[in-house]
């Protein structure tokens, strides 16, 4: 029998998946998922929530109601690889996490990393963040060559920088689908990425995350590539699409979706100003496109 330490993914979506296929080079790995798949050694939830290190691909709005109902906390390390803050509640996932995992077990997950490339083994880069250098260094060995990781402390930086440019991926396919210019474009990433700083500020983000992999590195490729559901969303809603036909057509999550209501809370709630973010909430509740533009310019 093998003494290598056991791994399993749960959520067997894209990103799941993905994972999966990239931890599976170093290390026999499990993938469990709410809907069972013809997928190599995928098994049980009770299986993989019996192994020591753990990755969980659910989808942010999910992660509340699945930990209560399916988590059994028995030491396992985990790292959580969704970017969103939960609409209901405005909870940040290490805070939800928090009533399961002690802080010393976990980590998050951030970086440019399209499902899609990585499970064709393209080169990316990772952080990984967690209060816990031991939890990153032990995490580590276990990713491919093909993907190098990072190690940050700023957690809650990683968080709001993953789940915020969910939402600027949005604005820019807005922008995109209302056909307003590359101009228009840069201005809107540059100008939300000082934007999910200013937020990320506000709950002890450090600015040093805004800039790199988690900030400008995600918020560059997402807003910049229809392989961004996010930025899919958006181009359909310039299209005069209504949400639930987008999101049918998309079949996937959009985590922006639900996130731009999160920071319009938040933002309200600590006085925070986030115009881009709120535009793509009203958008998203059926405000026209280029009512919104106007506005935006004339803030
Ligand atoms: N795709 C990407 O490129 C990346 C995605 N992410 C993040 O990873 C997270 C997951 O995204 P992704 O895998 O792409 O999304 P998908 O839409 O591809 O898959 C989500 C999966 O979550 C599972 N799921 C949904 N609802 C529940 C629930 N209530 N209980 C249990 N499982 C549930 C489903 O499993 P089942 O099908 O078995 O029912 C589904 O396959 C998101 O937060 C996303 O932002 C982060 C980086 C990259
Ligand atoms: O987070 C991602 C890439 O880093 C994936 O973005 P989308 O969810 O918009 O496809």
């Amino acid at each position: 029998m093998s003494n290598k330490p056991k791994i399993a993914v749960i959520g067997a979506g894209k990103w799941g998946q993905a994972l999966h296929f990239a931890l599976s080079f170093k290390q026999e790995t499990y993938i469990t998922s709410r809907t069972p798949r013809d997928i190599k050694n995928f098994t049980d939830l009770n299986t993989a929530l019996n192994c020591e290190y753990l990755i969980i691909a659910i989808p942010a709005q999910q992660i509340k109601q699945w930990l209560k109902e399916n988590f059994v906390f028995k030491n396992q390390k985990v790292l959580v690889a969704s970017k969103g803050i939960e609409a209901n509640t405005g909870e940040f996932l290490n805070e939800i996490y928090a009533e399961h995992v002690p802080e010393k077990n976990i980590g998050f997950i951030s970086g440019p990393s399209f499902a899609a490339e990585v499970i064709q083994g393209l080169p990316c880069a990772l952080v990984l963040n967690s209060t816990s250098k031991k939890l990153y260094q032990e995490f580590k060995p276990f990713f491919p060559d093909f993907i190098k990781t990072y190690y940050s402390a700023d957690v809650i930086g990683a968080e709001v920088a993953g789940a915020y440019k969910n939402v600027l991926a949005i604005a820019s396919g807005i922008c995109e689908g209302l056909h307003l210019g590359k101009n228009a474009q840069a201005s809107l990433i540059s100008r939300g990425l000082v934007e999910m700083q200013r937020f990320g500020k506000n709950f002890g983000a450090k600015k040093s995350s805004f800039i790199g992999l988690s900030g400008a590195g995600d918020l560059f490729l997402t807003a910049s590539s229809n392989m961004s559901r996010n930025y899919r969303v958006g181009l359909g809603l310039a299209q005069n699409k209504s949400l639930e036909e987008i999101l049918e057509e998309l079949g996937e999550v959009a985590e922006g979706v639900k996130t731009s209501e999160a920071i319009y809370k938040l933002s309200k709630e600590y006085n925070i100003y986030t115009p881009i973010a709120n535009e793509v909430k009203l958008v998203l509740d059926g405000k026209n496109p280029k009512d919104s533009l106007k506005d935006l310019l004339n803030s």
